[in-house]
């Protein structure tokens, strides 16, 4: 798509002569001869750039600059803003201002005002060609962002969930939202902890300021230093630039430390200095740079269990663990399941353009007796999948594609599937997802029934399930008639 270029120049000479060579060079041109059509077309015609004289009738160059940075009605302040404040639309154009010879303090005041760049008439064929290329380039990147961070937004911005054990949570995590305590979101996969860690940004004094997130299994020990600490220039080959880390472009925020307990035990060394100090160095430097910010760190492991093991410091665990949550597991909030099937189906027929779609009564129950391994994020997926499959607007269960499936191998006999599990092969590894979750659930308890002689309770206590709980999920696997319930 051809980028819009808007020039304003009440010299018609120079507006039909910009207008030639601009469109010459492949932009999509619109013009104004003064500064109050130019505010009207930055509002009809959305420019991804402007090219403005300063000596404008009407409104000179400087006042349309003054009127652009102003808020526009009906949004009233940042927060109540916060999500159409990313919307690509709302974003003003970068501004190039031409200044006459000899009036540069007029150009210093436009830039002071907001102005990308300026440029001298007479103008200069080359300069004016790098000039806008560089400042378009800029404004697509800067519409990229925005976009990226509305879906960020928007995929983060709302909690559902009425259950009493979960409003409890939201209570406490908006209370702990208030201080700078550090916050330990504990829970399985897809519970919900990123969302409740923007959340407590969100919430929090610190909420203008930058939040931070940091994926501590997805690098390396070197890499995630890098990323962490940043580093000087020189510091290692080709770090041929200053390099700020995460830390320190989070200074006033929030830094979010996602699967805190895959960390290395060098790395959580460095990470309490931190805590302790709020100092750090880059890599490579000697001086010690100051941060204000505060930590909220997530994992699906369990920690406790890991200090014990050693594989996790005690000192870091405590400092993590001022104020924690633990998010409940989707099974065990099966009340809050009706809500979320049609929050995540309100948002995905609107996004696939599928509006008025329904789930039936069997489609809800079914969903009510799944019991939901890949929790929160799975019952999104499984509506995502569900809408776009249906053959009708009512969806009916087949769609939902929850009935547990055989995998694609012939079953093997429960003991050799669990020697199979214990010498930690994953044979449905390359299921689809879904299956490729129930084989694996599958698997943990024919594993722990193994390991307890068959009897139900020692196996639910490895498991960390109630008793019940564990007798459900084995009658909807079918494993209560291969094995004998205990007494
Ligand atoms: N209570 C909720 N209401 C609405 N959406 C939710 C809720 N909880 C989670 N989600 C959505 O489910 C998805 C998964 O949540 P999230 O990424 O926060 O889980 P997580 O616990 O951090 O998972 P992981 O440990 O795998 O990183 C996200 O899209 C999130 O917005």
């Amino acid at each position: 798509m051809k980028a819009k270029l808007l020039v304003v120049d009440d010299d018609p000479d120079i507006l039909t002569m910009l207008q030639d060579r601009l469109e010459a060079g492949g932009y999509q041109v619109v013009t104004a001869k003064d500064g109050r059509r130019a505010l009207e077309l930055i509002e009809q015609e959305a420019p991804n750039l402007v090219l403005l004289d300063i000596e404008l009738p009407y409104l000179s160059g400087l006042d349309v600059l003054r009127r652009m940075g102003q808020p526009k009605p009906g949004v009233t302040s940042v927060e109540s803003a916060q999500s159409d404040r990313h919307l690509p639309g709302d974003l003003e154009p970068p501004v190039i201002v031409m200044t006459a010879h000899g009036t540069i303090s007029t150009a210093v005041e436009a830039m002071k005002l907001g102005a990308y760049d300026f440029l001298t008439k007479p103008l200069d064929k080359d300069h004016l060609a790098i000039v806008i290329q560089k400042a378009t380039e800029r404004e697509s990147l800067r519409r990229q962002v925005a976009v990226l961070r509305g879906e960020i937004d928007s995929r983060y911005s709302t909690i559902v969930g009425s259950s009493p054990k979960f409003t409890t949570i939201i209570e406490g995590a908006k209370r702990a939202a208030n201080s700078d305590a550090s916050v330990l979101l504990l829970g399985e996969s897809g519970t919900g902890k990123e969302l409740f860690a923007r959340s407590i940004h969100q919430w929090s004094p610190r909420r203008q300021n930058p939040l931070v997130v940091i994926n501590c299994v997805a690098l390396t020990e070197t890499l995630l230093e890098n990323e962490l600490f940043g580093h000087e220039r020189g510091a290692f080959t080709g770090a041929d630039r200053l390099y700020k880390g995460k830390i320190e472009m989070a200074d006033g925020g929030t830094v979010f430390l996602d699967e805190i307990g895959d960390m290395s035990l060098p790395l959580q060394a460095k990470l309490l200095r931190v805590l302790q100090d709020r100092e750090f160095q880059r890599v490579g430097s000697t001086k010690t740079i100051s941060v204000n910010i505060r930590v909220i760190a997530a994992t699906n492991r369990d920690l406790k269990q890991a200090v014990k093991a050693g594989q996790f410091r005690e000192d870091l665990y405590f400092r993590l663990n001022v104020i924690n949550f633990t998010l409940p597991p989707l099974r065990e909030r099966p009340d809050d399941i009706p809500a979320l099937a049609e929050f995540f189906l309100k948002r995905h027929s609107l996004e696939s353009k599928h509006a008025g779609m329904k789930l039936s009564a069997s489609a809800k129950a079914a969903m009510l007796s799944y019991a939901w391994p890949g929790n929160i994020r799975e019952l999104d997926n499984t509506i995502a999948r569900a809408v776009v499959l249906s053959p009708s607007e009512e969806i009916e269960p087949e769609s939902l594609g929850l009935t547990p499936t055989e995998p694609a191998h012939p079953p093997a006999p429960v003991r050799e599937q669990a020697d199979q599990s214990s010498a930690q092969t994953f044979p449905y590894m390359n299921l689809p997802y879904h299956q490729s979750m129930e084989e694996h659930s599958r698997m943990l308890i024919l594993r722990a029934l193994k390991q307890s002689g068959g009897n139900q309770t020692k196996a639910a206590e490895q498991l960390h399930l109630q008793r019940t709980y564990l007798a459900r999920l084995m009658r909807q696997k079918n494993l209560d008639k291969e094995l004998p319930a205990d007494s």
